[in-house]
Parts: C-alpha cells; sequence; structure tokens
C-alpha cells in the first residue's frame, strides 16, 4: 500500500519564475489526475497550462499563500482560460477570490488534501498548506530556507511571524519537507528539522530575532505598486 505521498509524488512538480525567483508548485492526484497549483505567476501562465495539459490534468483550484508584493498572481489568468478553476487566498489578506480561507479549511484534490494554517507575520493574511499526511509544507514567504519573509510593510510584524513559525511550522514533522514561495540563492527544499536547527533566524530568540528583521535594510520590491492592487483581486484586475 503506498503512503499518501507517495501516490501524489508522481505528479508534485515546482518550477521558478526567475524575476521574482518565485517558485509555483503543482500537485495533482496521480489517480483521478485532480491538481492544485499553489503561487501561480502572471508571467509563466502559459508554461504551468502546457505542462497541465501534457500531463492530462484537471486544475481544479488556484491557492496564493498571500497578498504578493513582488510579482503579480497567475490565479485570475488561469481562471480566465481554465472552465471551472476557483481562485483562493485567505480571508484575512483582504482581498476578493472564490474561496476565501481560515485556519483549518482544507482543500481537497482526489485523495489528497491540503490544509491551511494561518502563519501571518510577513502579511496579516499568509498561509502554510500542509498536505495531509504532514509530509510537506508550502510555507509561501513565512519561513524560506534559511530565512523567512521580511516584515517592513504589508502589516508585517517581526513577533507575528516568529510566533506562527514556531507554533504552526516548527510543530510539524522534522522530515516535513519545506517549500517555499522563493528562494533568492537557487534552493529548492528543506525541511522542518533541519530549519528548526540551522536557520539563522529563527534559531535566535524572540529579541533578537526582532532587532536582525529591523535592520535588514530591503529595498522595496521593483513592482509592489502594481503587484498589490492587482493580488487583492486575485489577478482579475483591469488590464
Ligand atoms: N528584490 C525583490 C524583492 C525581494 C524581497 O523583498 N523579497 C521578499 C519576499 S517577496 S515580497 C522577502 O520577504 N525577502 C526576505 C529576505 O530576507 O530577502 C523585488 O524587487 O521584487
Amino acid at each position: 500500500m503506498e503512503s499518501p505521498s507517495n501516490q501524489l509524488a508522481q505528479h508534485f512538480t515546482y518550477a521558478l519564475n526567475e524575476p521574482s525567483s518565485t517558485y509555483t508548485y503543482l500537485l495533482a492526484d496521480s489517480e483521478s489526475a485532480e491538481a492544485v497549483i499553489i503561487d501561480p505567476v502572471l508571467e509563466t501562465v502559459e508554461r504551468d497550462l502546457m505542462l497541465v495539459n501534457q500531463l492530462g490534468l484537471t486544475l481544479k483550484m488556484a491557492v496564493n499563500t498571500h497578498c504578493h508584493a513582488d510579482h503579480i498572481t497567475g490565479s485570475g489568468q488561469l481562471k480566465r482560460r481554465v472552465t471551472g478553476l476557483q481562485s483562493a487566498i485567505s480571508r484575512l489578506s483582504g482581498a476578493s477570490a472564490d474561496l476565501l480561507l481560515s485556519e483549518g479549511d482544507t482543500i481537497p484534490f482526489g485523495r489528497h488534501v491540503l490544509t491551511v494554517r494561518e502563519t501571518p507575520g510577513h502579511t496579516d493574511g499568509c498561509v502554510t498548506l500542509v498536505l495531509g499526511d504532514q509530509s510537506l509544507a508550502f510555507t509561501g514567504d513565512t519561513l524560506l530556507i534559511r530565512g523567512c519573509g521580511r516584515t517592513d510593510f504589508q502589516q508585517g510584524c517581526a513577533k507575528r511571524l516568529y510566533d506562527s513559525v514556531h507554533k504552526k511550522i516548527f510543530t510539524l514533522p522534522d522530515q516535513c519537507l519545506v517549500y517555499p514561495a522563493h528562494d533568492y540563492k537557487g534552493q529548492t527544499v528543506s525541511t522542518v528539522g533541519e530549519e528548526r536547527r540551522f536557520n539563522p533566524r529563527l534559531t535566535k530568540n524572540l529579541e533578537e530575532f526582532i532587532d536582525i528583521m529591523n535592520n535588514l535594510n530591503l529595498q522595496k520590491p521593483a513592482k509592489i505598486d502594481v503587484a498589490v492592487p492587482a493580488n487583492l483581486v486575485c489577478g482579475l484586475h483591469e488590464v
């Protein structure tokens, strides 16, 4: 008897969008071919649809882990192209979508399910999506590999992010794979156990963490002024 994650593995893939270093994930049930896409990017919708068609998948849901500030989501364009596709984002994001997600909600696809964990801090509406057997977690911008999302805009709060990671992600099994929404060094996957031990920010105490986050001195994302309004309607903005 295969474990749920083995049955899923045949159709689990991810791909990078170069300018924003965003990872988009495509998950599918190998039996029913029902699929979910996580954090699609407008510029890579054609690429994603080609893969969906090549694999013979039925794309049911486009889930955004939060209202991104650095790129426009592909969920609006996907809805225009795929009959029956629904968009989703957290209720706390303040964005509109077909499905507004809250803590504990589930997103089923075939025999599988993603469970929503609210993980605010980078933004108010950030969520982490955990596969039913807790073998995989899609952490959005909450937990990055050896890093985390910035907390200096969009209702960001270092203390909330610290609490989210420690209470909602570091409580997952050590071997749970961590798939972030971005990586700026080309790293693709980590584990909860690795990040709990080696994440240079989140291994610190709260006070030290807040100090690190207050001194990142990052530039504002280049596309923030167009991306946020578009993402507040999940990519169904006027073009
Ligand atoms: N230069 C990029 C934006 C880079 C950035 O700010 N990344 C965010 C996630 S996207 S809002 C972040 O949280 N980074 C954390 C870090 O430690 O780098 C652009 O112009 O788009």
